[in-house]
């Protein structure tokens, strides 16, 4: 104590001692009063929003925080994340009704006061709060941040909303859906038009198959665990955390929808297991299972950050006695490769895949799980679907064409390479595979052989999963061999 009262009158370099600062009187308001009742689950959901609309935060990193800070916990933890994330997912959707129920354009309206509408109008719409506690709750917030102007505003948009549910607005503000299907179901499931159409594309289909992939893309997803081969097993690790063993992968489990923080568990503390969807699971092991003449024991993770893939690939192919290299082109990313693969046998290294410096032709397996715009995940990152551009597209596939054509050098005559992404965008997908494979002469091998067990995997030879389907992200997943 009496160090730290040195050093504060010391560091303002006051000769006189300072008096004993009174205590400050209580300020007096001059704005807007607030809220009667204090709203923890809504004030932190509303925090979220306003985080990922002002810093281009992640909905999935912002709220859990909060909810740290803020020792929010049980059922109020539950609201905000509802909530929260929600309203993420929906926010095209609810946008559209806002703008329809409101007397000015929605660029007209302050960023604050639309999250609050957002907020507002995802409860009406999408949840069982009832009405009046959904209107009365979001004008209090307003009121208590904006001052009374705003919170009427919000209280008139609101309650013209309430007129009618989420189909009764869909059927109201939807293109005809015979006219135009993709841009209905975009708007009934709350996607961009284009994501949908790209869906569509992938699927084949403008009508059941694409309205099903699109439903399952806007539900909350479980979450999934891998359990590390050679430490537990799929059972083990679903008696320790009270999941469900997973259909296809035989190191996955499945946890409710909304159980919690996966961090929180024992397992995945003691790194036992990891957080991984099983979509993902299944692609690395598809690299694994390929047929393979000769060595077996130099693996190569291409684009390995932050590590999931790498740590399955590393515990298998350690119980061979071989090695993963890890390439990662982001020092925090590969540091974070670095940490979770900590105890197996593997060699991070920061860099390009495009140019690793790694000796051509040494390796039997390599992974090229490459960046991508991530469609394939939008259910686990609440507001993604709204961030992504078009454009995005573009700027990937030249990346993704590179790096495959750098893999099919990296490994040896005869080995495998896998190209994973977590997109169903035929130019991310086919379209690359197609190309290297036409100018480097790599065979294609059918992929679907090596997902066995997995119904509903198309005419090949590529795999693409649907959250519809199977239950995981929409991963793409091709295997190709150099040829001898
Ligand atoms: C889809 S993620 C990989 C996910 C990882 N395999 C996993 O399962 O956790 C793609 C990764 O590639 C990295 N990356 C981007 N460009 C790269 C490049 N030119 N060379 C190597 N890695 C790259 C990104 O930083 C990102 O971490």
């Amino acid at each position: 104590m009496t160090g730290e009262r040195n050093h504060s009158s010391h560091s303002r370099g006051a000769s006189k001692p300072s008096r004993p600062r009174k205590p400050a009187p209580p300020r007096r308001r001059t704005g807007p009063s607030r809220p009667p009742v204090e709203d923890p689950a809504r004030t932190a959901a509303l925090d979220t929003l306003r985080a990922v609309r002002q810093r281009d935060a992640y909905a999935n990193l912002v709220l859990p925080q909060l909810l740290r800070e803020r020792r929010i916990s049980g059922r109020d933890a539950a609201l905000a994340t509802e909530l929260a994330y929600g309203a993420s997912r929906a926010q095209g959707l609810l946008d559209t009704v806002i703008e329809a129920c409101s007397d000015r354009p929605l660029s007209e309206v302050d960023g604050s006061v639309l999250d609050a509408l957002r907020l507002g109008a995802y409860q009406l719409l999408r949840t069982r709060i009832p009405a009046h506690a959904a209107v009365a709750s979001t004008v209090d917030l307003v009121r208590g941040e904006a001052g009374s102007g705003a919170a009427g505003f919000v209280n008139a948009v609101l309650r013209r909303i309430t007129q009618q549910d989420e189909a009764g607005w869909v059927d109201e503000l939807a293109p005809d859906p015979d006219e135009d299907p993709i841009g209905y179901l975009a708007l009934a499931n709350a996607h961009p038009r284009w994501i949908a159409q790209a869906f569509a594309e992938a699927l084949g289909s403008r009508e059941e198959p694409l309205k099903l992939a699109l439903e399952a893309d806007d539900a909350r997803p479980a979450v999934h665990l891998v359990a590390r081969p050679g430490e537990v097993s799929s059972d083990e690790l679903a008696a320790m955390t009270g999941g469900d063993v997973a259909p296809y992968s035989p190191y996955g489990v499945h946890l409710e929808a909304g159980a919690g923080d996966p961090g929180d568990l024992d397992p995945v503390r003691e790194r036992l297991a990891t957080v991984q969807d099983e979509g993902s699971q299944l692609c690395a092991l598809a690299l694994t299972r390929a047929p393979l003449e000769g060595t077996d024991q130099r693996w190569l993770d291409l684009c390995a950050g932050p590590g999931g893939k790498a740590v399955l690939l590393a515990a298998l192919v350690g119980l061979e006695g071989g090695e993963l290299d890890a390439v990662e082109k982001a020092p925090h990313r590969a540091e974070l490769v670095r940490k979770i693969t900590s105890g197996l046998p593997v060699n991070v290294h920061v860099g390009d895949g495009r140019e690793s410096g790694l000796e051509h032709g040494t390796y039997d397996r390599v992974l090229v799980d490459a960046p991508c715009t991530g469609l394939g995940a939008l259910r686990r990152r609440p507001e993604a679907r709204w961030r992504r551009q078009p454009s995005d597209v573009g700027q990937l596939t030249k990346l993704q064409r590179e790096l495959l054509t750098e893999a099919l050098l990296l490994v040896r005559p005869g080995g495998v390479v896998g190209y994973v992404v977590c997109s169903p965008h035929l130019s991310e997908t086919v379209a690359i595979v197609g190309d290297v494979a036409r100018r480097t002469g790599a065979e294609v091998l059918d992929a679907r052989e090596l997902f066995p067990g997995v119904p509903q995997l198309g005419d090949g030879p590529h795999v693409q999963l649907w959250p519809h389907l199977h239950g995981t992200d929409a991963m793409f997943c091709a295997v190709l061999r150099r040829v001898p």
